[in-house]
């Protein structure tokens, strides 16, 4: 299973310009799309020249970008990487996944079609970001080799997922009449591990009743109409109040506690220690090994893996550790300390970010705001300055969007964000930056949170975050806590006791939805 990359499917443009109604172009009726609310867009063209195609799909991306939006390419590797999209779609006659995952490496979406339970367990084996499950129905679009799946087949193929699963959207006849039928219908329920999961459908995937209609920006605001009343029907939180995860911590945090999740750090000479019994105090496992040779076989026990630049040494065994663990499934999460300070540190952040297959990147302010080329002073490791709210939240967002994760900036207010959702977290006690490394100890709780909360890691990380700094917080208010030493030691301690349940959250909780 691939590591999950942030992405909204919910409502997949796949485009056909031999069905764009007379007087309209292509173009023209992918813009009202984006208007009315695609999530994402597959420039699909069966019949085009290659140069037509790139042309096309360079005109596309610029339009797609202004939205904010993910541009996919249908079957052709060659063109997704000319234009520089944002993946590929592959049916189960074209590239194998395994070389188009070779070619276009773990920073691209790779999406593949699936009909039936063996083409969906060889998608997520072999690394797949998101499965295409079709055809539904008939439809005039496209010939079908195969009989139409029906909500039943949909919904044997989301259950034949179980504890492996990744998004998945539904393709084929699907209209505005049938959409609630697909969704309602193929929803799961079950339970993985002991906790109840509900799963559906992520997405639905729509060609001629969006690029066909008169009005693409009226239909796509009914599809996410239906989108949203399913969510509601579901109890399926897609933009999850405060309330929502603040119900959430609890069930985030025992979930650490049962499973033992292994951490694997590559991190810091400074702050190993810490960040070792930082990982054993919240519940997980702490294992802190450098040494390449074990590094596949720790992958596929990992729970999660930290990257952490603090102290850089041998960049080519965390490159290659956070493969192992993306390969495998695993949560990476990238601390890049001090990632401004230097020309050779700018140079390692763009290494892990084009190398490393990353979930989430957990910053402090300098950090984040140099990463997205928004200024960022830094001395050394330190962030330096304030931050304002807008400049922090536009970083994030941009940082999450590109690099399709989860990016957490801290500091005196840390800023949470998957590029669509972005929450700001005012807790967490002054006393923090006096103790060396906090900034590192938060990165392995976020890894630990997310690796026993994979479902959602923006979840996992605004948990994560709130966690540490409200227990800053109660160990500042001890009695015995006289200066950085003894709350360090309190830190942990209060990192090994809180219980974050609903109702103490409601009390302590300063968690905004921005
Ligand atoms: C989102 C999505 N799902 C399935 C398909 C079908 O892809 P494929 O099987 O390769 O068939 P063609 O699109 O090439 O006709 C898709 N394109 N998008
Ligand atoms: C590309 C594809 N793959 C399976 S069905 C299909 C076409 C879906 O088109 P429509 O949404 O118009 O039915």
């Amino acid at each position: 299973m691939p590591y999950h990359k942030c992405i909204d499917y919910s409502l997949y443009l796949v485009t056909d310009s031999t069905l764009v109604p007379e007087g309209t172009t292509l173009l023209g009726q992918v813009e009202k799309a984006l208007q009315g609310g695609v999530t994402i867009v597959q420039l699909r063209e069966k019949e085009m020249d290659t140069g037509d195609f790139i042309a096309l799909a360079l005109q596309l991306k610029t339009l797609t970008q202004q939205y904010k939006v993910p541009l996919i390419i249908n079957d052709r590797i060659d063109v997704a990487l000319a234009i520089d999209a944002d993946g590929v779609h592959i049916g189960q006659d074209d590239m194998p996944l395994a070389t188009a995952r070779r070619i276009l490496g773990h920073g691209k979406i790779i999406g593949v079609s699936v009909n039936n339970t063996d083409e969906t367990k060889a998608a997520v084996d072999g690394g797949a970001d998101y499965l295409g499950i079709g055809a539904v129905w008939f439809t005039s679009t496209k010939a079908l080799k195969k009989q139409p799946l029906g909500v039943e087949g949909v919904t044997r193929i989301l259950a034949s997922m179980k504890d492996r699963r990744i998004p998945s959207v539904a393709i084929g006849g699907i209209n505005l009449e049938n959409a609630e039928g697909l969704l309602m219908g193929s929803f799961i329920e079950d339970d993985i591990e002991g906790y109840p999961q509900r799963r559906r459908l992520d997405g639905l995937a729509v060609v001629s009743a969006i690029i066909a209609s008169p009005d693409p920006r009226i239909t796509c605001d009914q599809f996410t109409s239906i989108l949203a009343a399913t969510n509601k029907a579901l109890n399926i939180a897609n933009r999850p109040t405060v309330d929502h995860v603040l119900d959430h911590v609890e069930i985030a945090v025992q979930r650490i506690r049962d499973q033992t999740p292994m951490v694997h750090h590559i991190t810091n000479n400074v702050v190993i220690n810490d960040n070792a019994n930082a990982t054993l105090a919240v519940g997980a496992s702490p294992i802190m090994s450098q040494n390449r040779v074990e590094l596949e076989e720790l992958a596929a026990v990992n729970g999660a893996m930290v990257l952490n630049m603090g102290t850089l040494n041998d960049i080519d065994t965390m490159v290659l550790a956070a493969q192992a663990n993306g390969r495998h499934g695993n949560p990476v999460v990238l601390d890049p300390v001090g990632g401004g300070a230097t020309t050779f540190r700018k140079q390692v952040v763009q290494r892990f970010l084009s190398e490393a297959p990353l979930t989430i990147i957990k910053g402090n302010g300098g950090e984040i705001l140099s990463m997205a080329n928004r200024g960022g002073r830094s001395r050394g490791v330190d962030s330096l300055g304030g931050v304002d709210e807008e400049n922090a939240k536009a970083a994030v967002e941009a940082l999450a969007l590109q690099h399709k994760c989860i990016v957490a900036m801290t500091g005196p207010v840390d800023y949470v964000s998957d590029g669509r959702r972005t929450y700001a977290i005012d807790n967490g006690d002054p006393m923090l930056v006096n103790i060396t490394g906090s900034g590192c100890m938060v990165t392995s709780i976020v890894a630990c949170f997310a690796a026993a909360n994979r479902s959602d890691y923006l979840l996992a990380t605004v948990s994560a975050i709130l966690m540490v700094n409200i227990a800053s917080e109660v160990a500042m208010a001890r009695g015995d806590v006289r200066g950085p030493g003894t709350f360090r030691s309190a830190l942990i301690d209060e990192l090994y006791q809180t219980s974050l349940s609903p109702n103490v959250l409601r009390d302590k909780a300063r968690l905004r939805l921005l």
